[in-house]
């Protein structure tokens, strides 16, 4: 089976670690083209192409937090499954961030909604939660269509230590059980670079045990938030990464607002200027997290990706 896990981690080698995040509100866009547009719907659909076509050659992947498409009702949910399509005509990869999690049954029906039909995305995230069977029904489109996920195991926001951080009685905190079962999972869907077909969320806004966190998951793929508006930095996010691959980081403010953070007033800002100013954040954090994994692996490692970005490219073709 070809993974979409696989296809993400050629994206990586080939393109960075930079996950363009589409979580786009309504009052991130230029004032003028909201006024332009018949609807915020509408708008936000022609700012999304306008950040995927700028960012298309940086990004290893983009992900859509459905809730910013469901607050806008079914015109929002309309924009979703055509920025979904948008992306697939382009063979862009999609994350779907959906963080699902229910009974077996239900959990099969959400899988078909979201891997198949209008909504079809390349990964979706799940809670885990409510324990295995509410992972597994998703399992059958990796097995079938190569279809990923990234279940949450450790996550970026504050409240991460009322849960995730509690110590079991048999043992390590509730987040590494998640860990093991979710490693356990990967070996029996292990692709071609040895990462599993469903990988773990993981933030960067917290150093502490991250380092440990990458050395005992080997065969996760990482899905990494809190990059840029959370806080976490390029040094951070490193500390998650293997062998200068093994995740994505995403990123959804601080591209998507980049234009206001230069500076342009709002009167003065288009799409254009919105999309040429995210794609200069895509780019610097694309090579700022290359810098800080590169210093990370030591100097063999620094030597190979100091090579030019063509020849690293024809060698992993
Ligand atoms: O632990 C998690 C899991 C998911 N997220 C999501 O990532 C983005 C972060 O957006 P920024 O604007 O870059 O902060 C958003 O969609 C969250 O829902 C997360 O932040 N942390």
């Amino acid at each position: 089976m070809r993974y979409n896990m696989d296809r993400l981690y050629e994206r990586v080698a080939d393109k960075g670690h930079v996950c363009v995040g589409l979580d786009t509100a309504p009052d991130y866009i230029p004032p003028s083209e909201l006024r332009k547009a018949e609807s915020p719907a509408e708008a936000v659909l022609k700012y999304n192409r306008a950040i995927i076509d700028a960012t298309s050659d940086i990004a290893a992947c983009f992900k859509l937090q459905i809730a910013y498409y469901e607050e806008l009702g079914i015109a929002g949910l309309e924009v979703y499954a055509r920025t979904l399509a948008y992306l697939r005509e382009r063979d862009l990869l999609a994350i779907a961030d959906i963080k699902r999690g229910d009974i077996a049954d239900t959990a099969s029906r959400y899988a078909r909604a979201h891997f198949e039909g209008e909504f079809e995305a390349d990964f979706v995230t799940l809670a885990p939660y409510m324990g295995m069977d509410s992972i597994t029904p998703w399992l059958a489109y990796a097995e079938r269509r190569g279809k990923g996920a990234f279940v949450l195991m450790r996550t970026s926001n504050p409240g991460m230590r009322d849960f995730e951080y509690r110590e079991l009685a048999a043992g390590g905190r509730l987040y590494d059980a998640v860990g093991d079962k979710l490693a356990e999972l990967a070996r029996e869907s292990a692709g071609k670079y040895g990462y599993g077909a469903f990988g773990a969320v993981v933030g960067c806004t917290e150093r502490e045990e991250a380092s440990v966190i990458r050395r005992k998951r080997e065969n996760l793929f990482f899905l990494i938030p809190g990059y840029g508006a959370q806080g976490g930095a390029a040094d951070d996010a490193a500390l998650l990464l293997s062998n200068g691959n093994g995740g994505v980081v995403n990123a959804s403010r601080s591209i998507l607002k980049a234009w206001n953070a230069a500076g342009i007033s709002p009167e003065d800002a288009t799409n254009e200027t919105a999309a040429g100013c995210a794609r200069e954040a895509a780019a610097e954090m694309r090579d700022a997290i290359r810098t800080a994994a590169a210093h990370r692996a030591g100097p063999a490692k620094q030597a190979v990706q100091n090579q030019p970005k063509k020849a690293v490219c024809l060698s992993e073709a």
